[in-house]
């Protein structure tokens, strides 16, 4: 199975598990996290949303690559992006908090994931980054949307996008992407942070994201997020994509 779920006294972790891939996403992966989101938002016996990675190199390298560069068009790319950019916009907008267990490199769409999420713990080794422009594309999950909303200084997180190169993870705290930096064991780091919130009554939780959520529905988050998908989509069909996913493919079965 490509992912693995795990509900323990209302901690629901989603676990990417496909290290032979460094995590790629996939449509098992899509419509797993999916399944969690739905039930998230049908029950509420659920504190928190944990996601993270299998293994300690990667936490999510993006989209699978070997998968999805079958899609050669705009439409067919569209298709793809728009239903992991719903998911996304789903698992931003949940109810309860939402902490990316950044166990490893979050890259491409694996940075976008953590974006969507309200906090970022970072593992001291890991580097993430939205590389997709040396794909010659843009985020095409809603992930610069998030990251223009996530109270980052415009000039670090238009930097962050442009550079397309994964930064350090001293450098993700000290611009303000990461929330905390651990050494060690992830699920200790996990149990820190969540130790003081997780005495509080879930409801307060639920009421703070409702109050976040109202402004981001004024701010047409949703229609934001589909444009950008749609600005990936058109990039994606051209020649210097498709070439640079080639470049990729073929370098790493040499
Ligand atoms: C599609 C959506 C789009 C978006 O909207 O954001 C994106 O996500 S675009 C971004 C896609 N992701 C990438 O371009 C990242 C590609 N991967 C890498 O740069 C590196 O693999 C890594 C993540 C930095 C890890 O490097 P390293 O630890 O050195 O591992 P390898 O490079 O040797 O990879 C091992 C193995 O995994 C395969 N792999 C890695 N990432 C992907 C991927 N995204 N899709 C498919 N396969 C991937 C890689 O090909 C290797 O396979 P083998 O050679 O068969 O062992």
């Amino acid at each position: 199975m490509a992912y693995h779920i795990n509900n323990e006294a209302g901690i629901l972790t989603f676990t990417i598990d496909r290290e032979e891939k460094r995590n790629a996403v996939n449509d098992e992966v899509m419509d797993g996290l999916k399944k969690v989101i739905t039930y998230i938002q049908t029950h509420d016996d659920v504190r928190f949303l944990v996601i993270t990675g299998a293994g300690e190199k990667s936490f999510c390298s993006g989209g699978d690559l070997s998968v999805f560069h079958a899609l050669e068009t705009e439409e067919q790319a569209f298709g793809m992006l728009s239903k992991m950019g719903q998911i996304l916009y789903e698992l931003a907008t949940l109810q309860v908090p939402t902490i990316a267990l950044i166990n490893g490199t979050a890259v491409g769409g694996g940075c976008e994931i953590a974006t969507a999420c309200d906090f970022r713990l970072v593992a001291s080794h890991a580097k993430c980054g939205f590389i997709q422009g040396t794909l010659a594309i843009t985020s095409g999950w809603g992930g610069g949307t998030y990251l223009f909303e996530r109270g980052l200084r415009h000039d670090r997180a238009l930097k962050m996008l442009i550079d397309a190169k994964p930064y350090e993870a001293t450098l993700l705290h000290d611009i303000g992407w990461a929330m905390r930096v651990f050494e060690g064991d992830k699920m200790e780091a996990l149990n820190v942070f969540i130790e003081h919130m997780r005495k509080i009554h879930p409801s307060v939780h639920r009421a703070y994201k409702e109050i976040e959520l109202r402004k981001w529905r004024e701010r047409n988050m949703y229609e934001r997020v589909m444009e950008e998908v749609r600005t990936c989509a058109k990039l994606w069909e051209s020649e210097a994509h498709h070439a640079a996913v080639n470049h990729f493919l073929t370098k790493s079965k040499k």
